[in-house]
């Protein structure tokens, strides 16, 4: 039976949804080429304290398809090559991922799971499992579009250092990309607010982060807000349809659900987040999903060593 534990940013109670097909408490998985939606609903979704969360069962896993993940030197010639393409043409931001495969060296998913709920209060974190097809673990900090009542909010993240270093204009020009297609996708509601950029803690690492929000009117949709935000400029790219474009030609591997969106609704709420510093589980190795936002300013060696950074997010919550 598919099953879905999360909490949510700043909460503490853990959310069990063991999908009942009730279409009640909606829990789903959208994925970054927008082909692919689960989703599994709970008409009585159990809670459990983080404190309390002891599950310890052992969950049969998938075992994976046999995957060569990109090396350091042809990652680094990937961002080059992104770097001149945004040079040359009218792009002028791409998000540029990859897959860190490691072995699963018999890691405990719901220890894991606690302890990335332990060390990432601000994250919305979660493990999907769907036997037979996939599982996957995540602490996303980036909120794609949360729409309570008439008032829909949401953030532009981008940016990323080490909390010891300063910001330079490269990671502010980068967010600023992220803040105006938002502005422009909220630009038909009334009184929208945007507030920041400020740095925020994701783990061990920073970046930056605006807030904005805006008061619907009665024509609006949030399905079409949805498909006009999604992928964001922050994972994908500007302009979208050639970032989008060039990610599917050269990043060499399928993005699946990474990148794409979690979607958790409910008859009062609906909240989506990006599906960031996430990983898939498989019985033999784990994928890592990690990227970052290219713009012209950009080095690829410290493109890759902030992807290394990224993954450390997962890396560093598994035990066994
Ligand atoms: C693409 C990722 O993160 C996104 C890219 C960021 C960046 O380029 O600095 C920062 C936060 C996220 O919006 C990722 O974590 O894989």
């Amino acid at each position: 039976m598919p099953f879905v534990l999360f909490r949510k940013p700043n909460e503490e109670m853990i959310q069990l949804i063991v999908n009942d097909n009730s279409e009640e408490n909606i829990f789903l998985i959208h994925s970054f080429d927008n082909e692919t939606e689960k989703s599994i609903s709970d008409k009585n979704p159990i809670q459990i304290h983080q404190d309390e969360f002891n599950f310890e069962f052992k969950l049969n896993l998938e075992s994976g398809e046999n995957f060569n993940p990109i090396s350091e030197e042809n990652y680094v010639e990937l961002i080059q090559k992104t770097i001149d393409e945004i040079q040359t043409s009218e792009t002028n931001k791409i998000v540029i991922s990859r897959i860190k495969q490691i072995d699963n060296q018999c890691f405990n998913l719901f220890r894991s799971f606690k302890n990335l709920l332990e060390t990432h209060p601000g994250a919305l974190v979660y493990m999907w499992h769907n036997p037979g097809n996939e599982t996957w673990i995540a602490a996303t900090p980036e909120l794609l579009l949360s729409k309570n009542e008439n008032i829909v909010k949401t953030v532009s993240l981008a940016g990323t250092k080490l909390s010891e270093t300063g910001w330079t204009s490269k990671e502010f020009n980068e967010q600023q990309i992220v803040t105006d297609y938002i502005l422009e996708n909220f630009s038909e509601m009334n009184e929208v607010e945007l507030k920041g950029p400020e740095t925020i803690q994701a783990g061990k690492f920073q970046h930056l982060k605006s807030y904005i929000s805006g008061k619907i009117h009665s024509e609006f949709s949030l399905e079409d807000l949805l498909e006009k935000m999604h992928p964001t400029p922050a994972v994908c790219g500007l302009p979208k349809e050639k970032a989008f474009e060039f990610i599917v030609e050269n990043e060499g591997y399928d993005r699946n659900f990474y990148a794409g969106y979690i979607g958790i609704e409910t008859e009062s709420s609906q909240e989506y987040f990006v599906n960031l510093r996430c990983a898939q589980f498989y019985q033999n190795k784990i994928w890592i999903y990690v990227g970052g936002g290219i713009t012209a300013e950009s080095n690829p060696q410290n493109e890759w060593n902030e992807t290394e950074l990224k993954s450390g997010t997962i890396l560093n919550s598994l035990l066994k």
